[in-house]
């Protein structure tokens, strides 16, 4: 296999309760505990890591999982620095969470402007199953995101759906947005394979 590894920071923010934790075991463990284990919420930051394969090229995912909670939020700031990606949660049943998103793009904005935002719409099962759950309308969540060029996806951690597509879209983008210099940094995995070992899973 020929093709380059190169580790790409992203993090996931957002309101408590909006289905960050769910997103990153749906994609990296490929399960969904909502129904079955009670909501814990996450303190500080969780960490997870998937090799994912866009053309031929290996890219490494390292998934900052931030606590929701605003007494965290001024840790979030710590995990936000040098991220390449910024996936914004909002549940589709909560307005009030989709209005919190606009306060995480005026952050990146502030303090991270290379890092590229994607407006992420949880819990689609459930305004699937009976639309009148929904509050955040996908016209008003795509203007938004049109406004800040970032891509908008809805996503459902309890059927997948939308999950995978989010993440190779990190993926990718990054790979096409790297610059010379970073291309030269990146490094071979055949040549490497066996003297770095790697505890993620692979897609
Ligand atoms: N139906 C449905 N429920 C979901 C989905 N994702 C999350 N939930 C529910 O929402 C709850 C909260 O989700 P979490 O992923 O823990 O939320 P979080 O954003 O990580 O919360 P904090 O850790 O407080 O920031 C879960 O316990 C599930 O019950 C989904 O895709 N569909």
């Amino acid at each position: 296999m020929s093709g380059s590894k190169v580790d790409v920071k992203v993090v996931l923010l957002g309101k408590s309760y909006a289905g960050k934790t769910c997103l990153v075991e749906r994609y990296i463990h490929e399960r969904y505990t909502g129904d079955t284990v009670p909501y814990h919420n996450t303190i500080g930051a969780a960490f997870g890591a998937k090799k994912v394969t866009v053309n031929g090229k290996s890219v490494v995912l390292g998934i900052w999982d931030t606590a929701g909670s605003e007494r965290y939020e001024s840790m979030s700031r710590i995990y936000y620095r040098n991220a390449k990606a910024a996936v914004l949660c909002f549940d589709l049943t909560d307005k009030s969470s989709f209005d919190r998103v606009r306060f995480w793009i005026g952050e990146l904005q502030d303090h991270e402007e290379n890092c590229k935002i994607y407006l992420c719409g949880t819990k689609k099962d459930i305004v699937d199953d009976d639309s009148s759950h929904r509050s955040v309308n996908e016209r008003e969540a795509q203007a938004l995101a049109t406004d800040v060029m970032a891509e908008l996806y809805e996503t459902s951690s309890k059927t997948g759906e939308n999950i995978r597509e989010l993440f190779t879209k990190v993926a990718q983008d990054y790979l096409e947005n790297l610059k010379p210099e970073e291309k030269a940094d990146s490094f071979n995995l055949e040549e490497k394979k066996g003297k770095f070992p790697c505890a993620c899973k692979e897609s």
